[in-house]
């Protein structure tokens, strides 16, 4: 039987960022600690500018730091090139937008879309358990059919299926209920929740207090410090 994975799902050290255009130098990110454990639902809050972004482009491994450790799964990331970076990150991290509909593939139906998102993943997963992930988001009666035929929030549910399937240590997202009515945003907010519990680690940058009250940690950042 393979043990189930231990330490965060994500990690980073000191980690400092700074970007410079022709013109000036900002840093985004001093000196930042943090810790996204897995089962968890971590929230990152802080004023527009105070460099929330930037710290889920790290623990995506969409970017690198200038300084300090990325941790990912269990895996250093910190020190890899752009193809390393997307080789971890097909693996072991999800990215879930704001807009429900940047998240999924118009041509595929919901089926379709989370057994792609798991062969993307190098995942086995088999029809049964792709019908159960769809009817636990409550989606079993929308397998069949296209974004175009879901609202905001089943399209948003059904990102959500496509970031976990698979098992990959890490989904982030940004602002995940933005677009959605409350409704909407309780059941997506549930659903994470819920396959938090599973062992993935969740990681989400909002301002919404519905986010904020099923987030089971925080790291707030101010000017880029953890305040
Ligand atoms: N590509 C970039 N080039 C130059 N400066 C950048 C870049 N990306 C972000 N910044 C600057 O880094 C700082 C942190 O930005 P970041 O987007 O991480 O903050 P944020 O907390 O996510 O903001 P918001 O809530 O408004 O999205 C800001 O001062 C921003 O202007």
């Amino acid at each position: 039987m393979a043990l189930a994975p231990t330490g965060p799902a994500a990690a980073c050290d000191r980690v400092v960022k700074t970007y410079r255009t022709a013109t000036e130098s900002v840093t985004a990110l001093a000196d930042v600690s943090v810790q996204v454990p897995r089962g968890r639902v971590t929230c990152v809050v802080g004023p527009s500018g105070s460099g929330k972004s930037s710290l889920l482009r790290l623990l995506a491994c969409v970017d690198s730091p200038d300084s300090g450790s990325v941790t990912v799964g269990g895996e250093r990331v910190d020190h890899l090139g752009a193809r390393g970076r997307r080789r971890l990150r097909r693996r072991q991290v999800s990215y879930l937008f704001q807009r429900p509909g940047d998240n999924l593939l118009p041509y595929l139906t919901a089926v379709e879309q989370v057994r792609l998102a798991a062969d993307l993943r190098g995942a086995r997963v088999d029809d049964d358990q792709v019908q159960q992930l769809l009817a636990r988001l409550g989606l079993a009666h929308r397998a069949d059919h296209h974004p175009v035929q879901l609202s905001g929030g089943e399209q948003q549910r059904l990102a959500v299926a496509c970031g976990v399937v698979g098992g990959p240590a890490l989904v982030v997202a940004d602002e995940p209920t933005a677009e959605l009515d409350t409704a909407a945003a309780v059941r997506v907010l549930g659903a994470m929740e819920s396959l938090a519990a599973d062992g993935v680690g969740f990681v989400v940058s909002s301002h919404d207090p519905r986010v904020m009250a099923i987030a089971d940690g925080f790291v707030r950042l101010d000017q880029g410090r953890l305040v």
